[in-house]
């Protein structure tokens, strides 16, 4: 059976060397040519799959995307050729959602405002949503969820609200999918025109797709001096980016939001057990088996209050200026992808291990994500 794999996919000859032989490929490069005798092909975001790509192959069986967006599936075509697909819902949430915190620490301190006084305003109650709205909740800070597909389902028993009201919280981040069809679709979700009834001192960051955001008008917007401060991990038109519209940002990156380890590797996880159910084998690997310790692995704190510990876990485990600063350094040097691609090691919170005063963060429910050592 030959396998090819995304080059940058983490613990992949780990998780697939034991189903055949194993053919790396560069994700934005592969060519139908190339995959013609592909037996399952595993991609990243990068790579479209579509009936261009396939045109060569008759033998495939099974793609999986080790991502939480399928934007760049063809799904009915592989549904088609009774091609089975998988994804990897939920891979990543956790690292988005602390991207998000990462950002908003930062700007907390640079603009001095107190988090637990903002109300976050979620556009998508999914699984990225969700992580966020639980860690919040752990650190006290309100927030407000839109999501009207979610909104329909009796099971979901959370309140949303409408887009209007999340907009007009201090802080906006976009959770959705890219749609452009269908009653709720996302592409330009965000427009001149509702651009323009955002206020100065709010917060837009977005770390979903870029084709949510309307970039000219964003650029637009903030060439009228608008206020508004802006979080952006993607772009419209990636891995071209507009550049006029980064000195407006206040933290620009290179769509790395879902990039914790962590994050990437049980993508390689989740497929790797969809393989094995494709092809009716036991799952023998797990993903805490190739997980190396992280190199931070414990923060001695006697501070009993979550935002302390929150700005602690920034700094020490993620702190989004690294990869800001990597971003304006190195776009116009080494390209969108080659930031990517060579992106450094990053941890989640859940692999630090915080050990406190006896009663330290007993008020913190363990969603912030951290490991309390017990005393
Ligand atoms: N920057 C990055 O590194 C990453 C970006 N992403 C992007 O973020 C998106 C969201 O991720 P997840 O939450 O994990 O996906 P998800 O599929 O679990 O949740 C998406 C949610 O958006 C909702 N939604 C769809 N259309 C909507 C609309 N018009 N208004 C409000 N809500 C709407 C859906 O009902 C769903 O609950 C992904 O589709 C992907 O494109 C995901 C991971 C990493
Ligand atoms: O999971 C998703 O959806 C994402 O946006 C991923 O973070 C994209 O990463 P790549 O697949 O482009 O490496």
């Amino acid at each position: 059976m030959k396998i090819y794999f995304d080059e940058n996919m983490p613990f992949a000859h780990e998780f697939f060397s034991g189903f055949g032989e194993l053919v790396p490929f560069s994700g934005r490069e592969i060519t139908a040519e190339q995959v013609a005798d592909a037996d399952v092909l595993l991609v990243r975001s990068i790579t479209q799959v579509n009936a261009q790509l396939l045109a060569n192959n008759n033998k495939l069986s099974f793609v999986g995307s080790a991502t939480i967006g399928t934007d760049h599936i063809d799904l009915p075509y592989l549904a088609g050729r009774d091609i089975n697909f998988h994804s990897a819902p939920g891979c990543n949430a956790v690292s988005v959602a602390e991207y998000v915190l990462s950002s908003l620490v930062v700007l907390s301190e640079r603009y001095l405002l107190d988090l637990s006084s903002l109300t976050v305003g979620i556009v998508g109650g999914g699984n990225t949503g969700t992580r966020l709205s639980e860690k919040l909740a752990a650190l006290g800070i309100r927030y407000k969820i839109c999501d009207p597909l979610l909104e329909q389902k009796p099971q979901d028993l959370r309140e949303f609200s409408s887009l209007t009201e999340v907009l007009d919280c201090d802080v906006i981040s976009l959770h959705v999918p890219k749609v452009t069809t269908g009653d709720h679709p996302t592409y330009h979700l965000l427009n001149s025109e509702n651009l323009a009834n955002l206020r100065d001192e709010q917060i837009l960051i977005s770390a979903c797709r870029g084709d949510v955001i309307d970039n000219q008008a964003l650029l637009a917007l903030k060439q009228l001096g608008h206020g508004l401060k802006l979080v952006l991990d993607v772009w419209e038109g990636e891995p071209k980016v507009l550049e006029p519209l980064i000195p407006y940002t206040e933290l620009a990156t290179a769509h790395i939001a879902g990039y914790s380890l962590e994050g990437k590797a049980r993508g390689s996880e989740m497929l790797y057990q969809a393989l094995c159910q494709h092809l009716n084998l036991k799952v023998t690997h797990k993903l805490t088996d190739f997980l190396p310790s992280a190199s931070i692995t414990f923060v001695e704190l006697k501070q009993d209050f979550s935002q302390i510990l929150l700005n602690q876990l920034v700094k020490m485990v993620y702190d989004v200026r690294r990869d800001d600063a990597i971003f304006r350094q190195q776009l116009s040097v080494e390209g969108f992808d080659s930031i990517r691609k060579s992106y450094p090691v990053r941890r989640e919170f859940s692999a630090v291990t915080v050990s406190s005063s006896p009663n330290a963060y007993s008020d913190v429910p363990h969603h912030l994500g951290f490991n309390k050592m017990s005393n």
